[in-house]
């Protein structure tokens, strides 16, 4: 791991970082902030599309917060890069910056866009073995509240809790959803349902902490691409616990994460420290 650059902030330092993953098989950029002191837990944060470790770090204004409850925040890239694969850079959307957080399995993506993996298990055990934080939890914003949400949902023994913003809830039926699963699992949509936060609750998965989702009401992506109420009726049918908060008239942007995160780190914070 190498420290690229720090900056003391409130009580503690926002830094950023980058590894060679054996997951991806690429350098990969990651961002935390870390108190000063003993530090609880750790949550992950799991940006959208076009975003890098930065969004969430510099516009979420989460610092002074996580400082207080003693917690970590970790932002890793969401995609490899530099691989110039064919497709890679040609939309917003899908290749880099536009992982779904998923292991692909179909050419030429499937060498090194194992972001599920990367996540769920090479970042994990970096927090465990090099920042010696043990207590995790996971959250993320639109095709990272997808992520946090499926990683969260397969793997309750490693993440104590979950919650998002605007996530992608039932990406199997949404055109972003389409469009990526489309491109890393192939044709066939019966391994596509293992990403996809509402098939897994319709399954079985479960996860024994509350899930916390914030979505505004005056998103520009809700009706199209989020789909929030598919993982609100399936959650009440199979009995996950699940708060969904409605915001009246905020949009999908980071102004709208910067104004509800506090909530978010209260919430894990119960399930942390
Ligand atoms: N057409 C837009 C779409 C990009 C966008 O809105 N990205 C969001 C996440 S969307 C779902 O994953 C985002 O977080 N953007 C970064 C930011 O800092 O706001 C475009 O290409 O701009």
């Amino acid at each position: 791991m190498k420290k690229l650059k720090s900056h003391k902030s409130f009580k503690g330092h926002t830094e950023f970082w980058s590894h060679e993953s054996s997951v991806t098989k690429t350098e990969m950029k990651f961002s935390t902030f870390i108190p000063e002191g003993d530090v609880e837990g750790c949550i992950i944060w799991l940006s959208g599309l076009t975003c890098t470790e930065e969004n969430f770090i510099s516009k979420a204004g989460a610092q002074k917060a996580l400082g207080k409850k003693n917690l970590m925040v970790i932002c890793p890239d969401t995609s490899p890069r530099g691989l110039n694969l064919p497709g890679e850079n040609d939309s917003y959307d899908f290749g880099t910056g536009a992982s779904f957080y998923v292991n692909a399995t179909v050419a030429p993506y499937a060498d090194n866009y194992k972001m599920y993996d990367y996540i769920a298990n090479e970042l994990y055990d970096l927090i465990v073995n090099e920042f010696k934080v043990k207590n995790i939890s996971i959250m993320g914003h639109s095709m990272g509240g997808h992520g946090a949400l499926v990683i969260g949902l397969r793997n309750p023994e490693k993440f104590k809790s979950i919650s998002a913003f605007s996530p992608i809830v039932n990406p199997t039926v949404s055109p972003w959803g389409n469009k990526a699963f489309t491109g890393y699992l192939g044709a066939d949509k019966n391994t596509w349902s293992a990403y996809d936060a509402t098939e897994l609750l319709k399954t079985g998965k479960k996860h024994p902490a509350s899930i916390l989702i914030h979505q505004g009401t005056g998103d520009e992506f809700l009706a199209r691409e989020l789909l929030t109420n598919n993982l609100v009726e399936t959650a009440d049918s199979v009995k996950q616990e699940c708060v969904v908060n409605y915001a009246e008239g905020f949009d999908h942007s980071y102004y709208f994460i910067a104004t509800f995160i506090k909530e978010h780190i209260k919430h894990h914070a119960g399930y942390l420290t």
